[in-house]
């Protein structure tokens, strides 16, 4: 099989550099050894690209990864708009931030369209599609449109909410019902899942059986994938990563002070927060673990053009200067608050530096933060990882103490806990989460949906090989080592 997998964001093969974001951190590792092609977005736009559009292409392992330069007029309503402020907020339950414009609709539309036709030369007799995430709602209807009878898959790395928050989407039937011309249907959690199926059932009346959904496309299976890591990486690095010279400086840094770390995009669905507001509780609470504990906290710039997002960087960075005015001492700054990425390299040491991860979103599909923190701990003495219970990964990490990110007197007592619990207690919640992670790799994830997308074929007639032409299909031009495919 010849597998193309489509993404907006994608990742170059450097692991000494930053990852934005867990899709791209998660894909890289598994795309580059499968040998399929990878293909997104460059980040960058051209005017005029629906008529000559421009792909950087490079070897990617055994396989290749191909970045598109979007269309300049409608990046903008596409990824900020419609995407990042219509679906974004919407699949993270957040109604109240929904912004859409039909010309960002209409833009989104448009840059699905035009990968769709991108993805065509790329397209073999048994080639099949695997599309990521909710950038690309409607690729698999765009596809279909242009003839392509190969199968293609769908995996949504956020949550799905309850079908009255999607209500709240504008379009969101049209975008449903184009959702159904993918073969397999990915999610998270089963809580996900069946939002999906309750919408697919309520909303547009549809009949399910055994999580397969029949509309004008045919048949959609609609089931569970918990993305993972590879735990024995972050294992292995973080033993490593401890003479790293950040990880040494940090850990001089602490004199013998423990440390709670959280790493996460500066967004709103991550309850940041109300994370800090949980640790200046706990300093007023039990003052005696001010100069006890602190916390690192990473926060990577994301979607800065967002309001939503800008409004959060300085409502974040206000707050976090207050509970340092607060609580500091002289000599002891409770907060260091960071706005840059490290690589995963350096992250592992960090997580293996921190006696607690705290993660604590409102709402995240699944947060590989949570599942790095806990691989890269040291078996003798693990630290304890604060997880909130709307985090997808909170379904299988259910040994962490998990809390209610809206609770901020809650959390700051679980914290507290954390901080004191005992190293037989440590242990035996850390090993219990470890057999889950090593139950659930990436490797294993990546496995289990492409083999399910080829069974989705088992009841299909076989697929007459059809290579569309058409005067819309354009040939790439391309920068790079990979012109084998033009
Ligand atoms: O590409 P950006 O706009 O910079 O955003 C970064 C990514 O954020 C989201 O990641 C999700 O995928 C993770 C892996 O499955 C999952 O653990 C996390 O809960 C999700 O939030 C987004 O879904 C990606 O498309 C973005 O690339
Ligand atoms: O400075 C940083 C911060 C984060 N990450 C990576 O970004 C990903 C974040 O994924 P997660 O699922 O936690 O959240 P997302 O940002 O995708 O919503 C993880 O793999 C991290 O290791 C990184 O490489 N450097």
């Amino acid at each position: 099989m010849n597998l193309v997998v489509v993404s907006n964001r994608v990742a170059r093969g450097k692991t000494h550099e930053p990852m934005t974001g867990g899709l791209a951190a998660a894909l890289l590792p598994v795309v580059e050894k499968s040998g399929a092609i990878w293909v997104g977005s460059s980040g960058r736009v051209r005017d005029g690209a629906q008529k000559e559009p421009f792909a950087e292409i490079e070897a990617l392992g055994a396989g290749a990864l191909a970045m598109l330069d979007l269309p300049a007029a409608h990046y903008g309503g596409y990824y900020e708009g419609f995407a990042n402020s219509a679906l974004w907020p919407a699949l993270h339950s957040r109604s109240d931030l929904i912004r859409a414009s039909h010309e960002d609709y209409f833009s989104y539309r448009e840059v699905n369209s035009f990968m769709a036709k991108a993805l065509l030369r790329f397209q073999k007799p048994d080639t099949a599609f695997w599309i990521q995430d909710y950038h690309f709602l409607a690729l698999g209807a765009e596809l279909r449109d242009l003839g392509v009878t190969q199968p293609i898959g769908f995996f949504l790395h956020t949550p799905w909410p309850d079908r009255a928050v999607i209500g709240g989407v504008p379009h969101h039937r049209e975008l449903v019902e184009a959702m159904l011309a993918y073969d397999l249907i990915g999610f998270q959690t089963q809580d996900d899942c069946d939002n999906f199926l309750g919408y697919l059932a309520a909303d547009l009346g549809l009949a399910i059986e055994n999580h397969v959904v029949t509309s004008r496309y045919g048949k959609s299976h609609v089931q569970v994938f918990p993305i993972g890591i590879d735990p024995q990486k972050f294992a292995e690095q973080s033993a490593k990563a401890v003479s790293h010279p950040d990880v040494s400086r940090l850990r001089r840094s602490l004199h013998g002070e423990k440390l709670a770390i959280g790493v996460d995009r500066l967004d709103y669905s991550k309850g940041l927060i109300n994370r800090i507001k949980a640790f200046d509780r706990m300093w007023t609470l039990q003052p005696a673990l001010a100069r006890t504990v602190s916390l690192l906290q990473i926060a990577t710039p994301s979607r800065g053009a967002i309001e939503a997002y800008g409004n959060l960087q300085s409502e974040l960075a206000k707050l976090v200067s207050d509970v340092n005015g607060q609580h500091g001492e002289v000599d002891w700054t409770p907060i260091r608050y960071l706005n840059k990425g490290f690589s995963q390299t350096v992250l592992a040491g960090l997580y293996r530096t921190a006696q607690v991860g705290v993660v604590t979103p409102l709402h995240d599909g699944m947060n590989l933060v949570a599942k790095e923190y806990v691989a890269a701990q040291n078996p003798a003495d693990p630290g304890v990882l604060v997880l909130s219970k709307f985090a997808g990964a909170a379904n299988e990490l259910d040994t962490a103490l998990l809390v209610n990110p809206n609770d901020i007197d809650g959390m700051a007592r679980t914290i507290a806990t954390a901080v004191s619990m005992p190293l037989t207690e440590r242990r035996m919640r850390w090993e219990a989460m470890m057999e889950k992670l090593r139950a659930g790799t990436i490797q294993q994830w990546f496995a289990d949906f492409v083999d399910a997308l080829q069974e989705t074929q088992a009841d299909k007639a076989p697929p007459e090989p059809v290579i569309v032409e058409t005067p819309t299909v354009w040939p790439l031009r391309s920068a790079g080592s990979g012109a084998r495919y033009h």
